[in-house]
């Protein structure tokens, strides 16, 4: 068992190499795009229609041939996505020669790092994983936290930014801010968020939040 350690990676302008064109590197592939990632790379000398689609449109840039060493060249990170395990064996082992993170999809214990599955709503994005324990339980709590943070999210969220920003912007007293900040996210957690700001501009909400905040103190 690993103690995996979790992060969130910006993945704009690092080079990320999928090798295999199977159903597994076309998740993979469609993982990273939703990320953001611009500058993919897939070597297969077959590909599923998905990723050939991709590529047609220019999304990722597909190299139909088999794996070389020189495709690792300027990587950030790897998935060794074929089925063939000498051929991911060699992937990891270079990989780990040149200091590239890398993700082997038949030995998860062979690489750096495992696929978390992943619910996104707005800037929320919330992982998922059981270490290789269980694929299936993590594909089925990623459908459960799905319904249970709908795409509504992604605007709450967005409002909490937007506050955020305000209040870093013009309240110095910290303990304040936090307990204003600290309010606005149980508010929206559990209410609807056109209905917190139905007749109210942000402005007014900030006004409402802080005489409920210095009430408490007083
Ligand atoms: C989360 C997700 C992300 C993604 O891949 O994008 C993901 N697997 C998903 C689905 C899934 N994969 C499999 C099934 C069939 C049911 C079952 O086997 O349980 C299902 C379920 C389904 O399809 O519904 C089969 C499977 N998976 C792995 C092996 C190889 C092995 O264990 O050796 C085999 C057996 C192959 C065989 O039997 O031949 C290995 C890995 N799969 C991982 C990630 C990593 C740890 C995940 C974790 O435990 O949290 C890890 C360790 C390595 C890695 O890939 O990083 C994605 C759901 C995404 C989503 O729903 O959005
Ligand atoms: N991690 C996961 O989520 C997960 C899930 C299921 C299976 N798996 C494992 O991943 C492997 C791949 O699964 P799949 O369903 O995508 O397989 P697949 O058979 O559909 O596809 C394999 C792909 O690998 C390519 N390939 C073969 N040799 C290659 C080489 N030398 N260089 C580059 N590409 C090469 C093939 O062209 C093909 O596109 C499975 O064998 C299994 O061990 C992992």
């Amino acid at each position: 068992m690993v103690a995996y350690y979790p992060v969130m990676l910006d993945l704009n302008g690092k080079r990320c190499v999928v090798v295999g064109g199977g159903a597994v590197a076309e998740r993979k592939v469609r993982g990273l795009l939703a990320a953001g990632a611009n500058e993919l790379i897939v070597v297969s000398p077959q590909a599923t229609s998905g990723l050939e689609q991709l590529s047609a449109e220019g999304s990722i840039l597909l190299k139909c041939r088999e794996y070389l060493e020189s495709d690792l060249f300027g990587a950030a990170i790897v998935f060794a996505a074929t089925p063939i395990r000498s051929v991911n064996d060699a992937i990891a082992t270079a990989c780990r020669a040149a200091a590239i993170w890398v993700n082997v999809a038949d030995l998860a214990e062979q690489g750096d790092f495992v696929t978390p599955a992943a619910v996104r709503r707005g800037e929320l994005l919330i992982a998922i994983t059981t270490g290789g324990a269980s694929p299936a339980l993590t594909a089925r709590m990623k459908r459960e936290l799905e319904a249970l943070y709908g795409e509504d999210f992604a605007g709450r969220l967005a409002l909490l930014r937007e506050l955020r920003e305000r209040m870093l912007a013009r309240e110095p007293d910290e303990a304040r801010r936090h307990a204003i900040l600290r309010l606005a996210a149980e508010i929206v957690a559990v209410g609807n968020p056109a209905e917190v700001r139905a007749d109210e501009s942000i402005e007014d909400w900030i006004v409402k939040l802080g005489q409920t905040v210095d009430g408490r103190h007083t």
